[in-house]
């Protein structure tokens, strides 16, 4: 379903999924190569490397979303694949988040659209089959770190400026249920209502003691960790891993499958409010000018 409306949206787009790039590496590997997603098998057997590539921020953008999506898909249906490392080709920058020209000056079609993508790639990421690690290699705010939290397991790069949370109250936004629920199985129940009231943003050494991701390491050894942290996930047999994953998450999931289509009507009455349009283009405008 969400891989043919995805393949429907990007024809739209003009990226022809048929020709994507299928190059072979030095080494023989087989690249696939979207336009914002590159997916690339590694040196471990059995486990893919997917890079954000939308520049200059790896915003959450309809088009990623659904490359994204689709990426994932294909690796779960290709029984060589049991793993997949998650990280990116933007220097410094792991992603930024939902993409917030999406959400602003738009109509509510598109806003549906949107945020129907945004529950699909949740839904994706959190119920994968694959064991899926985040290689954290920036910054990560708000819709960025949604999709670390939805990982198996987090390496961070000990770099302080690299700060990680949901800092949706700070853009003057109320954070959906399923990224507090992600978050709160996370990091717990009191730790979320300090972090989500207040929109922290952590650097390194607090986001590892306050448990959102599981180590933090120097920066040009994170996809190398990441790396060998997979090779431990992937030791145990998959069905029984799977069906423990599954039994952990399927709550959590099940809980906006139920309310998927009010919860994008609650987006849709939230994001089109006046009051919420000019609290967006407020900040997007300070993103411009910090600049100057
Ligand atoms: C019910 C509603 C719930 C909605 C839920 C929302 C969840 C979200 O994910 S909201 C998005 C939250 N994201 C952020 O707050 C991050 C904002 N961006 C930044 O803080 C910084 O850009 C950065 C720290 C990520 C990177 O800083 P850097 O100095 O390297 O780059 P910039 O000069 O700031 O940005 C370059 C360029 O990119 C544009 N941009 C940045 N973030 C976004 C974004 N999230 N969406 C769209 N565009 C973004 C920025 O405006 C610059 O554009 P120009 O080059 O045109 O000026």
């Amino acid at each position: 379903m969400a891989l043919a409306a995805g393949r429907a949206m990007l024809m739209r787009s003009g990226v022809r999924l048929g020709t994507q790039a299928a190059a072979r590496g030095g080494n023989g590997a087989r690249r696939f190569m979207n336009h914002r997603v590159v997916v690339e098998p590694n040196t471990v057997p059995g486990v893919a490397v997917i890079k954000f590539k939308n520049p200059p921020v790896n915003s959450l953008t309809l088009e990623f979303l659904t490359e994204f999506v689709i990426c994932l898909e294909k690796l779960e249906n290709d029984k060589t694949f049991r793993g997949v490392v998650l990280t990116s080709d933007c220097p410094g920058i792991f992603s930024a988040g939902l993409d917030l020209r999406e959400m602003c000056g738009k109509n509510p079609a598109h806003y549906a659209e949107y945020w129907r993508a945004v529950q699909e790639m949740w839904l994706k990421v959190y119920l994968s089959n694959l064991v899926l690690v985040a290689a954290i290699n920036g910054t990560s705010p708000a819709g960025g770190c949604l999709i670390a939290l939805s990982c198996d397991y987090r390496v961070l790069a000990d770099n302080p400026r690299y700060r990680m949370g949901l800092n949706e109250t700070l853009l003057g936004l109320v954070v959906p249920f399923w990224f507090k629920d992600t978050l709160v199985n996370t990091i717990g129940h009191r730790a979320s209502e300090r972090a989500l009231q207040l929109g922290l943003l952590f650097p390194p050494a607090e986001a590892l003691q306050l448990g959102m991701v599981d180590q933090v390491v120097p920066e040009d050894q994170v996809q190398s960790t990441a790396l060998s942290v997979m090779t431990q996930w992937l030791a145990i047999p998959d069905h029984v891993r799977q069906l423990t994953k599954n039994m952990i998450r399927k709550a959590t999931a099940d809980h906006l499958i139920k309310h998927q289509e009010a919860d994008i009507q609650n987006f849709i009455n939230f994001i089109s409010r006046d009051s919420i349009q000019k609290s967006l283009q407020v900040y997007l405008e300070n993103l411009k000018q910090k600049k100057h």
